[in-house]
């Protein structure tokens, strides 16, 4: 399992280059000193008091500890090394994707073809289906958060668990977390959040990947929000003239407004889109 060392981090690793930063949170490359490996350590400001809206909560940064170690093991899902901690930082060691962003992928191509699209999708969908067998949401799911393992390759983990959290059924959880442009109606509307919240955002994925458009996206944040609320999207004939109807189809499952009539992760790898011939 996981050892949340004593030995201090700057013994055991050599920082080398910044690889993101967030809010609370910065990325970097690091080099186990002894065996030369890489990995990307998550370097989590800690809040320093109770009262401060600066830094990650105790508790948050325990939570996301605690989703890293229970869906450790699948392919699709970035794996977690190593936990340290310093007197401003809560530092996650985890394993490197040096592939880049899908979004990256997509925007250098402007947009893919189906069957590339299918088989990044059916990959995020196998990765979603093992967080969702453990209970767990990601409530992240876009582009940036989906990495290609090496450059070149179409192996993709999913990364960054910073909002994810355990759902347990017929728990009511609620919450106004993600990006604009992918939450589903039920976080505009701070109603419940369950696994359907992902499959719209794997809709959305879907969508970019495949016109290189945003289905909801508007002007400013409250009009995103209201497309996504009357879930007003349309294939327009520009990126969609020769996207197949079981594209077309298994986006539409997703862009459903009520979560029990929104396909689950299963239905989606049963989707003849996704099957494949
Ligand atoms: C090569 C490279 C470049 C940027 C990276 C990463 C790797 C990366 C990684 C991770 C996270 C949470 C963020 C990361 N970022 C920040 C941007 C992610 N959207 C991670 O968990 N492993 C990574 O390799």
């Amino acid at each position: 399992n996981v050892h949340f060392d004593d030995t201090p981090f700057e013994d055991v690793f050599d920082i080398e280059t910044e690889l993101g930063s967030g809010q609370f949170a910065v990325v970097r490359r690091v080099r186990d000193k002894k065996t030369g490996e890489r990995y990307a350590a998550k370097f989590i400001k800690k809040r320093r008091y109770a009262t401060s809206r600066r830094g990650v909560t105790r508790q948050n940064i325990e939570r996301e500890v605690r989703v890293l170690q229970k869906i450790r093991g699948h392919s699709n899902v970035v794996e977690l090394h190593a936990v340290y901690e310093t007197a401003s930082d809560v530092i996650i060691v985890l394993e490197l994707v040096s592939g880049g962003e899908l979004f990256d992928h997509v925007c250098a191509k402007e947009c893919l073809d189906e069957v590339e699209a299918a088989a990044f999708i059916k990959q995020i969908l196998l990765a979603v289906r093992h967080l969702h067998s453990l209970h767990i949401v990601h409530l992240d799911i876009k582009p940036e958060n989906v990495m290609l393992k090496q450059r070149g390759e179409s192996h993709i983990k999913i990364i960054d668990f910073g909002l994810s959290r355990e759902i347990e059924p017929g728990a009511t959880v609620k919450d106004m977390v993600g990006t604009p442009e992918f939450v589903a109606p039920e976080v505009v509307n701070y109603e419940p959040l369950s696994p359907a919240t992902d499959m719209w955002a794997v809709g959305v994925v879907t969508y970019i990947l495949l016109s290189g458009g945003s289905p909801f996206l508007g002007d400013n944040r409250d009009e995103t929000f209201s497309n996504i609320t009357r879930v007003r999207y349309h294939f327009s004939d520009r990126y969609f003239k020769n996207t197949s109807k079981h594209a077309k189809d298994f986006i539409s499952r997703l862009f459903v407004r009520d979560v029990d009539q929104r396909a689950t992760v299963e239905e989606c790898l049963q989707h003849p889109w996704i099957r494949g011939p």
